[in-house]
């Protein structure tokens, strides 16, 4: 079989992985889905371009990410939406963004160590590609 779409089969498998191992964490369950417009009306008029790990896991399947930097760009956009809709000195503001700033730093991590780094090379040379 094409050795690319191997490499990019091998890739949705990693991420599909991690989106399960971060949505299962109890931490990041706000980040699990779309925030709610009906909870939350004014969401949309502040935050111009919203993300969450069910869409994240959508677009693995829909073949949206050729690469594990691709897949990190809309995790820092789930944690810079936290930072920015929630910047009180309130408690309950700076809980969501202390578990944003989690939710990145453990994406990361969980990416650096988990992931052989000529893997994610040959990704972003099949990405240059297309
Ligand atoms: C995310 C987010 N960004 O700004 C805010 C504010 C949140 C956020 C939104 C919600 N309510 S919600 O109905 O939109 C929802 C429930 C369950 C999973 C995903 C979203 C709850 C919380 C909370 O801390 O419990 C936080």
């Amino acid at each position: 079989y094409d050795t690319e779409e191997h490499t990019l089969r091998e890739l949705r498998i990693f991420l599909r992985d991690m989106c399960k191992k971060l949505a299962n964490n109890r931490l990041f369950f706000m980040f699990t889905k779309p925030v709610d417009t009906e909870e939350v009306p004014d969401y949309t008029t502040i935050i111009k371009k919203p993300m969450d790990l069910e869409t994240m896991m959508m677009k693995v399947d829909f073949h949206k990410y050729e690469c594990a930097r691709d897949f990190l760009n809309d995790i820092e956009l789930i944690c810079q939406n936290a930072l920015e809709y929630n910047p009180a000195r309130t408690s309950a503001d700076k809980q969501i963004r202390h578990r944003a700033c989690s939710l990145r730093d453990y994406a990361y991590t969980l990416i650096k160590t988990e992931m052989d780094s000529d893997f994610e090379d040959k990704c972003q040379e099949i990405a240059k590609k297309r």
